[in-house]
């Protein structure tokens, strides 16, 4: 049961929270960045003086900008017959991508601050030795002084293996560093139990202590002309920071000072408040991050020693083997009617698990040659869903 608050308590965990906040991630839409004509100058030149305020409060703050396929789309006037393929996507990024980059140079420049572009791909995360490393960087240009602002690199990135949206990327950036607050800056005041652009009877939301389904399910499948993820993938995002430990907020990035706003308690847009206990930064890599590459179906035992008892999944308990994966991936399990229960790293590789399915521990040199572990999964390596 998800614990109701009124305005008044809402109020206060914000402005304690925005208060405490010193490591902060700035996500901005693409819906805002641009207008008819071209980028937006004014929304950048706002967004830069307000970044700027919080930098010279001391808190570290990266800014993760979308907008590289749309300064691309407006700098060769690109006029798509339909919807815009992957392949136009890619390099209508590598042409947007420096325009992007060259206006909040100039524009942060105008207010003696520098910035740092920072392009990730999946892999540059999904890599346990890559993700430490992305790390390491952003921390160094946080002791520079330097405000990194950070993309997608959407065009070298695979389709199936893509963040897909900025909001996902920003939450993913957000537990990398630790931040304690994810803001998510768009075309709308808030997170509506319905959507404000075709619902006239929509209402903002102002505090969400936990992001539940009833909630998940306020974001219908609709998105600006030019935005990719929509409100859904704000509320996902917004979910894996409450997972690890932060706090987010879905607001209006057209308004004037809106950091400057928020950082001194004002009630405008959706508050997300973070969950009390913090899921380990590991194992928030290995829900959110990684790619499941296949699924186990588990009898109704291993569901119960998962799920109620905490322990690791053995052989014994598998009875399907989905997909082809290696040791080291990702894997989901589900119950036998597909509901997943939990993912993790797998020990072995999906032809070995085929063969051990359903046995013993012991038998498990026997029947595949070696056995490195026990566990076919273990559970410091397993996340429940
Ligand atoms: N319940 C909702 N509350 C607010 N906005 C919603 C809701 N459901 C869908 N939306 C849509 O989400 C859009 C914002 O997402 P998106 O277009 O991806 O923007 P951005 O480019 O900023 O990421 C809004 O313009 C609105 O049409
Ligand atoms: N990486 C893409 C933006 C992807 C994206 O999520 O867009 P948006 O929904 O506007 O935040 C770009 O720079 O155009």
């Amino acid at each position: 049961m998800t614990r109701q608050i009124d305005q008044e308590e809402g109020l206060y965990y914000r402005q304690t929270l925005f208060d405490k906040a010193r490591r902060v991630v700035i996500k901005v839409g693409s819906a805002i960045l641009t207008t008819e004509q071209g980028m937006n100058l004014e929304v950048i030149e706002n967004l830069a003086r307000d970044i700027v305020f919080l930098h010279n409060t001391g808190r570290e703050v990266i800014l993760v900008s979308s907008g590289a396929v749309a300064a691309g789309r407006k700098k060769i006037g690109y006029v798509p017959k339909g919807e815009v393929g992957m392949r136009d996507k890619q390099a209508l990024a590598a042409i947007g991508q420096s325009v992007l980059m060259h206006i909040y140079d100039e524009t942060f420049g105008r207010h003696n601050t520098k910035i740092a572009q920072v392009l990730l791909t999946h892999s540059d995360l999904s890599r346990r030795d890559r993700y430490l490393n992305v790390r390491n960087t952003l921390n160094t240009l946080f002791e520079f002084g330097v405000v990194p602002i950070i993309n997608e690199n959407d065009t070298v990135s695979i389709e199936e293996l893509r963040f897909g949206d900025n909001d996902t990327l920003g939450a993913l950036v957000a537990n990398l560093i630790e931040a304690d607050m994810f803001i998510c800056l768009t075309d709308v005041v808030g997170l509506y139990n319905g959507n404000p652009h075709t619902d006239p009877d929509a209402r903002p939301i102002y505090t969400v202590t936990e992001v539940t389904p009833e909630i998940e399910a306020m974001a219908g499948n609709v998105k600006s002309a030019l935005g990719t993820g929509g409100m859904q993938s704000k509320i996902r995002a917004a979910k894996m920071v409450a997972e690890g430990g932060g706090c987010s907020f879905i607001g209006p990035g057209r308004m004037n000072n809106i950091l400057q706003q928020l950082f001194s308690g004002e009630m405008v847009g959706t508050f997300f408040l973070p969950k009390t206990t913090r899921m380990p930064s590991r194992k928030h890599w290995i829900s959110y991050v990684l790619k499941p590459k296949g699924r186990l179906v588990l009898d109704g035992g291993a569901c119960v020693a998962l799920t109620q008892k905490g322990k690791s999944l053995l052989p014994s308990g598998i009875l399907e083997v989905h997909g082809t994966f290696g040791a080291g991936d990702a894997v989901e399990c589900s119950d036998q009617t597909g509901c997943v229960i939990a993912v993790g790293l797998i020990n072995y590789s999906s032809s070995d698990v085929g063969k051990i399915k359903g046995r013993k521990t012991g038998e498990i040199a026997a029947i595949i040659g070696f056995k490195d572990d026990d566990e076919v999964m273990h559970r410091d390596n397993l996340v429940l869903k």
